[in-house]
């Protein structure tokens, strides 16, 4: 499905990494971990289309990124770390805002369906009420609008208690078995990690985690 073949990037003279290779299928979870700075953000950037690497092809569904990247665009949902949600809307107003802004269109019980599956039940209520964690549900569900096949997410689970870890954990898991959504995600939280992920990418020099994860019998490719 997703191929990617000698991804290498450098910002200015600096290499971030080289000659990733590896190739992702329909309904798997991939971790993406590694230490600080080691490149994550900047891989899942370049998946989701917003960045070009420096070297190296990348194609989904047999689309070249390079030639196709507005059809590509429009089968990926991506979840930076930012939160990017309008606080003065209500729960329901953002939905409806960004669905105005998507290519495939839903109606407004298809939205309020959309966050109640991620336990997101405060329809009426203005985001900037929301805590923490009920406000990344929110970024999740709007890039979800789309009905995206991949989903890039960017340590969608970080400040968040383990209630919501949890139903964010439940609802990858439902997009990847039922709906055979492809979830590439970063993470710290190794437990989540080895909980959640069929498989996980390790990049940078720092081998802390390929080897805690690989001791705990993961299947870990390392870059
Ligand atoms: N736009 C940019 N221009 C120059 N350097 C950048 C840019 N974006 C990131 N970097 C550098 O590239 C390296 C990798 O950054 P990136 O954010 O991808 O790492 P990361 O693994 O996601 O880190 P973290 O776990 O801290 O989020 C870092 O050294 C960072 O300073």
């Amino acid at each position: 499905m997703l191929h990617i073949d000698n991804l290498t990037k450098y910002y200015n003279k600096k290499q971030i990494f080289k000659d990733l290779t590896f190739s992702v299928e329909k309904g798997e979870i991939i971790g993406l971990v590694g230490e600080n700075g080691a490149g994550k953000s900047t891989l899942l950037s370049i998946l989701a289309t917003l960045q070009t690497p420096s070297a190296g092809t990348l194609t989904l569904n047999d689309l070249s990124y390079d030639s196709d990247w507005k059809k590509i665009r429009k089968q990926i949902g991506y979840v930076p770390q930012e939160i990017a949600i309008w606080d003065e809307f209500t729960v329901r107003e953002n939905m409806l805002f960004f669905e105005k802004l998507s290519w495939v269109k839903k109606n407004e019980e298809e939205l309020r369906q959309l966050c109640l599956e991620m336990k997101l039940d405060q329809w009426n209520e203005p985001a900037h009420t929301l805590s923490g964690g009920m406000k990344r549900k929110l970024n999740m569900a709007i890039s979800l609008i789309h009905d995206p096949t991949i989903i890039l997410l960017d340590e969608p689970t970080v400040g968040i208690d383990l209630k919501s870890k949890k139903e964010i954990g439940s609802y990858m898991e439902k997009q990847a078995k039922t709906d055979e959504k492809t979830i590439i995600y970063i993470s710290h939280d190794m437990d989540e990690i080895k909980s959640l992920c069929t498989r996980i990418i390790c990049i940078g020099q720092d081998s802390f985690y390929k080897n805690l994860l690989q001791n705990a019998g993961k299947n870990v490719l390392v870059f």
